[in-house]
């Protein structure tokens, strides 16, 4: 096959040229990388609730046409001047969360977000300020700084990861969000102590893999909390040693005074994996007095807010919040990847439906039904 290395390449996408629209599967021109950039072959995304909501017009920072996608796996096709990270043929993941290992945010130690190129990402376009993609002779903007809806993307080479070459493309796609965010959250953002009482508020992807990471860290009791009671087997499976339907509680009682009951007092830590700013309330509320932790994961609406008195944080409880599991995805996740194959972290029982790309907007569709935990695109 004639080399395409610093060529323009064809190929299809799922562009969405507009809030609330069908995402469009048609051509898109991929320009080769410019220098510090890598042009990655997607094999496999996962669709995230994240994608859907920028998708509804919802995200402050959404903007049209775009290539959404944040959760892909492919092999580098080719790299430009200067990428000493990866090199063409390597399996790889694409990191919304990059890591430069230079700036402020990356050498503090505390935080595993990056500030090297979060205002061009943020914006839409590469580095340079510039977009890789056009389709209908305009430029189409990136997304999140990784656009995996597409079936070649470029990425700056702080946003790739190159992962175990054995690891099924096909699976380990969804540690590029929902499963790393989920499990990370709870073994790095909070760091569950052994014997510790937890309560993760939706069991979704992401919540199910907070169940996984609390189960790793050795906690006593893990609640789950959520309102579709199919919930419940899936939570269960995933570690869980309760489950609450705050639907079903007897007239009088809230989520809160549940948790409180169950676990003498409050949570030691719990986990928002909703979105939703009132269930983010309940979560902190339901933390124990003192010392009880609050980490918020879900992405809430433009114009939403958080609340609650000041006397719940004056009397100890802590209000924390997570991206990307605060996992530092080119020192770490590889190892995630590894744990994967090892047995560790439950990736592939998180999939729950199967599409081609061509089908996407169906993956869509299944996503807001209450059966699907991960829809997995396959981008051939
Ligand atoms: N911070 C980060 O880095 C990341 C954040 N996210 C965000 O995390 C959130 C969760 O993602 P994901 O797991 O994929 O989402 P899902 O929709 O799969 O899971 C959410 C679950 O919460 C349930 N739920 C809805 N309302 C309530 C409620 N009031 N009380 C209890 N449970 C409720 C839902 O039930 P039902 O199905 O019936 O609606 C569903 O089972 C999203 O907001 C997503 O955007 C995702 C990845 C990374
Ligand atoms: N653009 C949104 C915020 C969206 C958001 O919070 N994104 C998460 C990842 S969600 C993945 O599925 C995140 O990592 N945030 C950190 C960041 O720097 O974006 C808005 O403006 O509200
Ligand atoms: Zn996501
Ligand atoms: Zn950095």
């Amino acid at each position: 096959m004639a080399s395409t290395v610093g060529k323009t390449i064809t190929c299809k996408a799922a562009i969405a040229w507009g809030a609330g629209q069908e995402l469009s599967y048609e051509d898109v021109e991929v320009a080769p990388p410019k220098a510090h950039e890598v042009r990655i072959q997607i094999k496999h995304t996962g669709v995230c609730h994240t994608d859907a909501y920028t998708l509804s017009g919802k995200d402050p920072e959404g903007a049209f046409p775009v290539i959404l996608g944040h959760e892909g796996a492919g092999i580098v096709e080719s790299v430009g001047e200067g990428v000493t990270n990866v090199k063409p043929g390597d399996h790889v993941i694409a990191l919304y969360t990059p890591e430069c290992k230079e700036c402020k945010f990356c050498k503090s130690g505390k935080t595993n977000l990056c500030g090297k190129i979060r205002a061009t990402q943020g914006r839409g376009v590469m580095p340079d300020g510039t977009s890789r993609f056009r389709a209908r002779g305009q430029d189409i903007l990136h997304f999140m700084g990784t656009s995996t809806f597409s079936q070649y993307t470029v990425v700056a080479d702080i946003s790739v990861v190159a992962v175990n070459p054995e690891a099924p493309m096909d699976r380990t796609c969804l540690l590029g969000c929902g499963i790393t965010t989920g499990y990370g959250a709870a073994t790095i953002t909070a760091n569950v102590e052994k014997g510790s009482t937890v309560a993760i508020f939706g069991a979704g992807c992401v919540g199910l893999s907070v169940i996984q990471g609390a189960v790793a860290n050795g906690a006593s009791k893990i609640i789950a909390v959520d309102v579709n009671p199919s919930k419940e087997e899936w939570s269960r499976k995933f570690g869980a040693t309760d489950f609450v339907n705050p639907s079903t509680l007897p007239e009088g009682q809230s989520v809160v005074d549940k948790l409180i009951e169950l676990t003498d007092g409050g949570c030691d830590y719990t986990f928002d994996c909703t979105g939703n700013v009132k269930v983010m309330r309940a979560a902190l509320e339901a933390c124990h007095k003192g010392w009880g932790q609050s980490i918020i994961i879900g992405v809430a609406a433009a114009g939403q807010e958080i609340s609650t008195r000041p006397f719940m944080l004056v009397t100890g409880r802590v209000w924390r919040g997570s991206a990307f599991g605060g996992v530092k995805g080119r020192s770490q996740l590889p190892g995630l990847v590894e744990d994967y194959l090892n047995g560790k972290i439950k990736v592939d029982e998180l999939i729950t439906h199967r599409k081609k790309l061509a089908e996407i907007n169906n993956a869509f569709e299944v996503m807001h039904q209450g059966d699907c935990v991960r829809a997995v695109v396959d981008m051939s």
